[in-house]
């Protein structure tokens, strides 16, 4: 029991040290506020808070894992390096990819809220 609390300490402290040390943390960070903010003031149903919330989550943790990645792979060598270059990309593009599926499924969420709002 002590081992899964120390490890969720150390857990909260790596979210913590995303959100303040990461541009990109603080950016999705601040677009996840923003659409949390757009559902209580649309007063989205249940299953677009499911919806929601799993794409703001799934955004979050792939970044996390992004500046993970790029962390190991500074810590490896900070000269040019093919491979490094493979291993940033293909994370970058993991967060990319999500990114953009979450912002397709954000527009098709809100739109109908949105246009709501002018008829
Ligand atoms: N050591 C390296 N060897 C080869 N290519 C690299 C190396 N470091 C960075 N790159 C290339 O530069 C790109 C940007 O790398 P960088 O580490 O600056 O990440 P970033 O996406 O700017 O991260 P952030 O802005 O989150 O710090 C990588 O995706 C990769 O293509």
């Amino acid at each position: 029991m002590r081992t899964f609390l120390k490890s969720f300490v150390f857990a909260a402290r790596g979210i913590r040290a995303f959100f303040r040390t990461e541009r990109n943390g603080q950016i999705q960070g601040a677009v996840a506020l923003v659409a949390i903010a757009a559902g209580l003031y649309f007063g989205i149903s249940r299953a677009e808070w499911i919806v929601l919330l799993a794409c703001i989550a799934a955004v979050i943790s792939l970044e996390m894992l992004n500046s993970a990645l790029e962390t190991l792979c500074n810590l490896y060598s900070t000269d040019y390096h093919p491979l490094i270059g493979r291993i940033k990309d293909g994370a970058a593009g993991a967060v990319l990819w999500t990114s953009a599926g979450a912002a397709i499924i954000g527009i098709l969420l809100f739109w109908p809220h949105v246009r709501a709002l002018f008829h």
